[in-house]
């Protein structure tokens, strides 16, 4: 018997979301807490569609945070790069912890980078921001969306329906595919998404208790950033399917600032850098608004528009 309720942690039942469960449970029985995983099926790992706009937003969270509303769970772990930027005043982000590599990577059985892909290989990615940038270095590949979680789409490209896929490094290392056949893209060809690599802990508002236990497991320099690049995609209206890349990075108290929109077939790219000594919320999220507002005024909002109604 235990004094401290048990945290239950709502989940996803996809492998790279059981993972991060089973992750933020093991962090809070090192804490002391009594956890329970609850397994929950979620539309976005059951529909094989293509994503388009209308049903995209939260399709990954919103199944996890009904769980906290119904009061099933106390706890919702979420890749941040799917969580919804607009805020939501019934949870609060109790922690972001130690962010993974933010990489993406070219997985083939050749090991192909993007210089050594031959001409006119079919890439797989579900993502218009790998689209867009890939096609900005390569506008002779021919590439396809692929749906699925990670290991759908890893039997796809085994199938050989594609000659290499791009999946977030992030991913595989938390799957533990060391063995994966592939090659880390250099950040200065493919930023990331908003988030990518960072967890998002949220739980009730006003859950006082889980909110304690859960804040052990912030990590304030990976807050920071991830922090820097969600405001960059909220004011930019960008949603999580804009073709918008941010990567913020924190180098001995300087907090530095790389965002990219782009058109899906590349030939459009704009880029905004910032840096900022000393970093506190308050002047990270004005350098973020800033390199923001350089964006729309470079007519970065009329480029998000025409890609969300073009269809690919
Ligand atoms: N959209 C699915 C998703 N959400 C988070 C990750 C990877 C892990 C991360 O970025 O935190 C993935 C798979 C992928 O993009 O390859």
């Amino acid at each position: 018997m235990t004094d401290l309720p048990i945290v239950r942690i709502a989940t996803r039942e996809s492998p790279l979301a059981m993972w991060q469960a089973r992750f933020v449970a093991q962090k809070l029985t090192d804490a002391g807490y009594d956890t329970r995983l609850v397994p929950l099926v979620s539309g976005g790992d059951v529909d094989q569609r293509p994503i388009d706009g209308s049903r995209s937003v939260g399709l990954f969270t919103k199944r996890i945070q009904q769980a906290l509303i119904d009061d099933e769970a106390d706890v919702a772990v979420h890749s941040l790069k799917d969580l919804p930027t607009e805020p939501d005043e019934r949870f609060t982000l109790a922690a972001v912890p130690t962010r993974e590599t933010v990489s993406d990577s070219l997985v083939s059985p050749q090991r192909y980078d993007v210089d050594t892909l031959p001409k006119a290989s079919v890439v797989g990615t579900g993502s218009r921001r790998r689209m867009a940038q890939l096609k900005a270095l390569r506008n002779d590949l021919d590439i396809r969306p692929i749906r699925g979680n990670v290991q759908t789409r890893l039997s796809k490209l085994n199938s050989g329906e594609f000659d290499a896929i791009l999946l977030a490094e992030a991913g595989i290392r938390r799957l533990e595919m060391n063995d994966l056949p592939r090659q880390t893209i250099e950040l200065s060809q493919m930023l990331p998404a908003p988030g990518q690599g960072a967890l998002g802990i949220e739980v009730r508002a006003g859950d006082t208790a889980t909110l304690d236990a859960v804040s052990k497991l912030d990590d304030p320099n990976s807050r920071l950033c991830v922090t820097a690049e969600r405001t960059i995609l909220s004011q930019l209206h960008g949603g999580c399917l804009a073709p918008i890349a941010v990567l913020a990075t924190i180098v001995d108290d300087r907090v530095n600032v790389h965002a990219r929109v782009l058109s899906h077939d590349g030939r459009q790219c704009l880029n905004e850098t910032g840096e900022l000594d000393s970093p506190d919320a308050e002047s990270t999220i004005q350098l973020a608004t800033n390199i923001a507002n350089r964006l729309i005024e470079s007519g970065a909002r009329e480029m998000i528009e025409q890609e969300r109604s073009s269809n690919l």
